[in-house]
């Protein structure tokens, strides 16, 4: 019997999987929009010899407006900036630009170039990419005459930006549940879902066996390392995960999603990039747009995503945070009542709470 050999080829979505695992490990990838092709390295996995090979490409470093914005770059482009790297460009130019960890210590001094011509969505494409790598949204972007040629001749992964720019959820699928007893209830079940495009997975964990008909206690819980496991002070969510466990145990009943979008999306490397800026005085929003994040990175369609293909419509949500109810409700679920979770308040993370109250709109 054949097969037709199309059916080995990497769809779309396998292509953006490769593209993101490559640009952390530091291999370029190759970005086309329609004829306009681009080479794009991370930032933060560049290597002297990689930087070496762009002299003469006119290659610029794409940054986010939020980091432009420390770095006193216009962005002309809206959501990014483009900078021209300097004729003596070094690796430690490239990245002190991306990583603000020594802004106050050592400054960086214009004059920047900015760029303002030419197609922007290849730019916008790489941040996306170094985001999906969970490295710091930076990248070098080379142009290319013959992208489909460069591509083939280095062996390296091509996409298109489109590709990279799609905001459409990846499918989620479900992988396998068994019966997990806990100490809160021996009724314990957990459920793994992976997303297609290979990121990382998903848990939820079902408490007693919930009514599918009636509304039913739910967090959504994004993953902390640092409090979850560590038991880490200077957030509340290790208390947070017990608390709300706890009480779906003694409810007899409850469903907890355990997304892994740590460090609100930005990735646990990242977040401590934060908790390292957060110790020279900035607080938790102005930390990760120091280091080129919006305040929340975070995608709450998955938990959407996971409560439906668990057959729960409606939810009574464990949460201090109105983001979380409004994207539920968008995504067509029904929160019928927030429950509040406050727990965990501590001398160091009193700043943090408050930050959350003031800039991101936490229910006190
Ligand atoms: N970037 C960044 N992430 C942090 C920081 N402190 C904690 N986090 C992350 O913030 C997230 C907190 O998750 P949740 O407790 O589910 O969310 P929340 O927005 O506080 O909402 P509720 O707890 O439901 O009220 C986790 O992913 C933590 O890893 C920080 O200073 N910077
Ligand atoms: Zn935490």
């Amino acid at each position: 019997m054949t097969f037709p050999t199309t059916a080995l080829i990497p769809t779309l979505t396998e292509r953006l999987a490769r593209a993101r695992a490559d640009l952390g490990m530091g291999v370029p990838v190759v970005v086309c929009d329609g004829d306009h092709a681009v080479m794009i390295l991370a930032a933060e996995t560049l290597t002297e010899q990689r930087l070496a090979t762009l002299k003469g490409m006119d290659p610029v470093l794409t940054i986010t407006a939020h980091r432009a914005a420390t770095l006193k770059v216009p962005a002309y482009d809206g959501d990014i900036a483009r900078v021209a790297l300097p004729n003596d460009v070094d690796l430690r130019w490239v990245r002190a630009m991306a990583d603000p960890a020594d802004d106050l210590s050592s400054p960086m001094k214009g004059p920047f170039k900015p760029a303002r011509e030419g197609q922007t969505d290849v730019h916008r494409a790489g941040i996306a990419l170094t985001k999906m790598a969970r490295l710091l949204p930076a990248c070098v972007v080379a142009p290319l005459d013959d992208g489909s040629a460069f591509a083939s001749m280095h062996d390296l992964t091509r996409l298109d930006a489109k590709t990279a720019l799609d905001t459409d959820l990846t499918p989620l699928d479900p992988v396998i549940s068994a019966r997990l007893p806990l100490d809160v209830s021996e009724a314990g079940r957990l459920h793994i879902f992976r997303p297609e495009d290979g990121a990382e997975e998903h848990y939820a964990i079902e408490i007693g066996n919930p009514d599918r008909a009636a509304p039913v206690l739910a967090r959504l819980h994004s993953a902390c390392f640092t409090g979850d496991v560590l038991g880490s002070l200077k957030c509340d969510c290790g208390p947070q995960l017990r608390g709300a466990m706890v009480q779906m145990g003694s409810e007899g009943a409850g469903v907890l999603l355990y997304l892994n979008q740590e460090g609100r999306g930005i990735g646990l490397a990242n977040k401590m990039r934060a908790y390292s800026l957060q110790n020279q005085g900035f607080d938790t929003v102005e930390a990760n747009h120091r280091l080129g994040f919006a305040d929340d990175e975070r995608d709450f369609r998955i938990g959407a995503e996971i409560l439906r293909k668990l057959g729960f419509s409606q939810v009574r949500l464990l949460t201090n945070n109105p983001e979380k109810i409004a994207k539920l409700e968008s995504c067509g679920l029904t929160v019928t009542e927030r429950v509040p979770l406050k727990v965990g308040e501590n001398r160091h993370n009193q700043a943090y709470l408050a930050t959350k109250a003031k800039k991101s709109g936490h229910l006190l």
